[in-house]
């Protein structure tokens, strides 16, 4: 696999503010890569600068492609029309949008509206569509999904996949936790400007230690056991039941969510 974007050393201030304080950080060709942090982290900072809109004070970044953005807020003209605004956008990058993608986002509907007359939501889906066109090698999203409805988010979530499997590489951020842990590979914490854990959401899991629970509910009662080898236990929780004959009504497994991980590590980090 090949690094796309690769951070070294990565410090930004604001005036005495030290957001980002040493960021590395590699991502591969095809990955959805999760930037995760509490209010304030620096997620937007730390792809703002990514994407050069912002001045960073030491450090590198190096990307290998081209990239389309879709930035947390953005404006167009109040009386451009959003069929206007995708022309012009196909005309600067040479290409145009994929027609499914129109379908995908329904923008078809509201292709003669002016962008003052959008609603927060529709603004949004709009900047996707323009950062889609000319079919960037990285994608960045900033929070794409606030404000999209459930139909548009999870039109967004499948085509945010399919071009992973096409190759892109997709950096977003987000607060949603379920968003995340359905779609990303790979997932950075960041945390009073470092970051605190690269990986997977199942070795954040591994990291933080987080106990599976098995809740077994027979005729007289319900008992929860904690465990990390799920197979071993549940195993030997059954074989008990079997000798004993005795029948069991229901059985829950609960893992933990990537957001009661994302909790557990910031708080070891604050302790
Ligand atoms: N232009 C700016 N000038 C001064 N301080 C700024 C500026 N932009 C951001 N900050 C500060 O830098 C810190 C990081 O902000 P940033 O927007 O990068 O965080 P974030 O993780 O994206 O937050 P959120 O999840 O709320 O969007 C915050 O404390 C913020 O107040």
């Amino acid at each position: 696999m090949s690094i796309v974007i690769t951070l070294s050393n990565l410090k930004k201030n604001y005036g005495n503010h030290e957001v980002l304080k040493g960021v590395d950080l590699s991502i591969e060709k095809g990955e959805i890569f999760g930037i995760l942090g509490i209010n304030g982290a620096g997620k937007t900072t730390l792809l703002e600068c990514i994407e050069g809109f912002r001045h960073y004070h030491s450090g590198n970044i190096k990307i290998a492609g081209n990239i389309g953005i879709q930035l947390q807020s953005a404006s167009l003209p109040s009386y451009m029309r959003v069929d206007e605004a995708i022309q012009l956008f196909s005309k600067w990058k040479n290409k145009n949008l994929d027609p499914s993608l129109f379908t995908a986002l329904n923008i078809t509907e509201i292709n003669k509206k002016l962008y003052y007359q959008l609603s927060a939501g529709q603004k949004r889906k709009l900047h996707l569509a323009l950062a889609l066109i000319g079919d960037p090698d990285i994608l960045i999203l900033d929070e794409p999904t606030t404000e999209l409805d459930v139909e548009a988010k999870q039109a967004l979530h499948q085509e945010i996949k399919k071009l992973s499997q096409k190759g892109t590489t997709i950096l977003l951020s987000s607060h949603d936790m379920a968003e995340v842990e359905s779609l990303c590979t790979r997932i950075a914490i960041l945390n009073q400007g470092k970051i605190i854990f690269v990986g997977t959401t199942e070795q954040l899991a591994k990291k933080v230690n987080k106990k599976y629970s098995i809740k077994i509910i027979d005729e007289n009662e319900e008992k929860e056991y904690f465990t990390s080898d799920i197979i071993d236990t549940l195993s030997t929780i059954l074989e008990q039941y079997k000798l004993k004959n005795k029948p069991i009504l229901d059985i829950k497994i609960n893992r933990g969510t990537l957001e009661d991980h994302f909790i557990e590590l910031s708080k070891e980090v604050r302790s």
